[in-house]
């Protein structure tokens, strides 16, 4: 792991790339200016780089537009932090609507975490998710436009016709699920169950592994609450790893608790008893999710 202090400055930008650190390059990249791309492979979970802010302040009060970064709850998550800072390095990385990376602040470390979303082949283009991912084509870009000042030529926002209908009608739809389930609000736990698996898959369809910890969450909470305790482990073990690898292992380390012990859940068990389905069902398999 490469960690930077706020002390090392990187070389003025030039026409050539330039390394930016172990295994990235800061290059030209069409229509967006300059851009990091990978020089060697980055395996999903990996972190790219961490480093320490330049400096960090308001995010209320910002005048520095898209060079700063959320040091807490970034808004592809809807929660924005207070605070934001000055990162050299990280102010590299474009957005995309399709982010192979996502920055995560680490409190405890003071660092402004990036990890590989996926694997990541050498040759591609590193990029954060400046803002709301779950929002059609128009509402993404009117956010970019409206917040930093650029129309954003990521490749989601670059479909046309049927595929363009139907990315904003999943990513509408799963905006929608998203809000509820962070407030709890599934209804009945088969009705939650069914949301959950309907959103892992348009999350994959839409490439969006970020938000999955999330719905794998709610299906473990809707398992969990019928005392479903293999289908909850089951739930659990998907929610730990998508959450270790978009926001690393102290972020996921309350997971492992679950895993080995669902019933330890603080609404374990409040709904009755009852028997869903977890990602080990054969339903997993059929609807092509394993
Ligand atoms: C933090 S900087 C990123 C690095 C910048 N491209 C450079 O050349 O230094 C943010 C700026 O990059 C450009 N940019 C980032 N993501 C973009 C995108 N998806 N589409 C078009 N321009 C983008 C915009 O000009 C934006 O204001």
């Amino acid at each position: 792991m490469d960690t930077l202090g706020a002390s090392s400055s990187p070389p003025a930008p030039t026409a050539e790339p330039w390394e930016l650190t172990d295994g990235l390059a800061v290059e030209a990249i069409p229509g967006k200016g300059q851009g990091v791309r990978a020089r060697r492979p980055f395996a999903r979970g990996e972190t790219v780089l961490a480093e320490a802010a330049l400096f960090t302040q308001s995010l209320r009060r910002t005048n520095a537009s898209t060079n700063v970064l959320p040091c807490g709850g970034n808004d592809a998550h809807g929660h924005v932090a207070a605070r934001g800072g000055l990162f050299l390095r990280g102010a590299r990385f474009n957005s995309s609507c399709v982010p192979n990376v996502n920055n995560h602040w680490d409190a405890a470390r003071g660092l402004l975490v990036f990890r590989a979303l996926r694997d990541i082949a050498p040759g591609e283009e590193l990029c954060l998710a400046y803002g709301r991912l779950l929002a059609t084509r128009a509402a993404r870009r009117a956010e970019m436009r409206a917040k930093f000042g650029f129309e954003c030529a990521c490749e989601a926002c670059a479909l046309t016709g049927r595929a363009l209908a139907e990315s904003d009608a999943r990513r509408e739809s799963l905006g929608s699920m998203y809000a509820a389930h962070l407030q709890g609000a599934y209804g009945d736990p088969m009705d939650g169950l069914g949301e959950a698996v309907l959103a892992v898959r348009m999350l994959r369809e839409e490439q969006l592994p970020v938000y999955a910890s999330s719905f794998y969450y709610s299906g473990f909470h809707c398992c969990a609450a019928v005392a479903d305790y293999r289908s909850a482990k089951a739930w659990a073990a998907k929610a730990f790893d998508a959450s270790r690898a978009a926001f690393g292992a102290d972020h996921a380390s309350r997971w492992k608790r679950l895993v080995s012990d669902p019933s330890s859940y603080a609404a374990a068990g409040s709904l009755g008893k009852r028997t869903l389905a977890g990602p080990d069902s054969p339903l997993w398999a059929v609807l092509g999710l394993s």
